[in-house]
């Protein structure tokens, strides 16, 4: 579980957060959404300690992040997981290569131990025929598989995926949708996705957070948001051509 307790952040005196507060649960897949330039990058990274709140704090199962030494921020970190936009894979190293690189970087596992985690996390993304091959050589939804991979190899307790469907078609957008929603519950991960991609939304949006110019405007489940009030909200909603129909509107 994630707290998120009255974060406040600002840049040359913008406030780009204001007082946010939300719980993001274990085993759901828990997502960000809203319209570019309302703070869901900045309060992903200030989640994630890339960013220091000027106000309020963020707890990790009860670890007040911000507060805790470097020595407890860096187990925090060892335990967080991370899908970034584009997959950010090593063009020059193998499939298997970028699975096993946060292993080489902050485990002590032996070589073997190592290829069993690889080998078990690249077969659990159905991806264990193509161990050898060159991030080049697959598709971008493999590239995200990659991406997922890698992102759990070290048993991550919190999984952070920022826009995983951009530039995927729809099935493609939905395989990794689905594929993040059960590794989520497989595994018991604290799951935050941010999105503007309303399909996501609809398909695996347990709970959702949408923010509003550094404000949380709203909250609920993908079953309330066609019925959520704020105007902020609907015209988001409303501006997508997917959700008018579904709404017969
Ligand atoms: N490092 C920074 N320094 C100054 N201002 C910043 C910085 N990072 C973000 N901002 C500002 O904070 C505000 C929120 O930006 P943010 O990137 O979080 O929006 P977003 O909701 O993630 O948008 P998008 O969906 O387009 O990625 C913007 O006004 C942005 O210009």
């Amino acid at each position: 579980m994630i707290e998120i307790k009255n974060v406040g952040k600002s840049f040359q005196g913008k406030e780009v957060l204001m007082d946010i507060s939300t719980t993001f649960e274990k085993g759901k897949t828990n997502m960000i959404i809203g319209a570019s330039g309302t703070g869901k990058s900045v309060l992903l990274k200030t989640i994630v300690g890339l960013f220091s709140p000027d106000k309020g704090a963020v707890l990790y199962d009860g670890r007040d992040f911000h507060k805790s030494t470097v020595k407890e921020q860096k187990i925090i970190r060892g335990e967080i997981g991370m899908l970034f936009q584009g997959s950010a894979l090593f063009d020059s190293l193998t499939v298997a290569e970028n699975v096993r690189f946060p292993l080489n970087i902050h485990s002590d596992l032996s070589e073997s131990e190592k290829d069993d985690k690889v080998n078990f996390y690249l077969k659990r993304v159905g991806l264990e025929n193509a161990a050898h091959k060159m991030p080049s050589e697959i598709s971008g939804g493999m590239q995200k598989r990659v991406g997922i991979a890698r992102a759990i190899v070290m048993n991550s307790q919190y999984l952070f995926c920022d826009e995983p469907n951009s530039g995927l078609d729809p099935q493609t957008a939905w395989m990794i949708d689905q594929l993040i929603h059960e590794i989520t519950q497989e595994y018991n991960l604290t799951t935050v996705v941010v999105s503007h991609d309303m399909n996501s939304v609809m398909e695996i949006g347990e709970y959702i957070m949408f923010m509003y110019q550094g404000l949380k405007i709203w909250e609920g489940t993908k079953d309330e948001i066609l019925d959520a009030e704020p105007k902020e909200l609907q015209d988001f909603l409303f501006s997508n051509k997917l959700v008018r129909t579904f709404k017969g509107i």
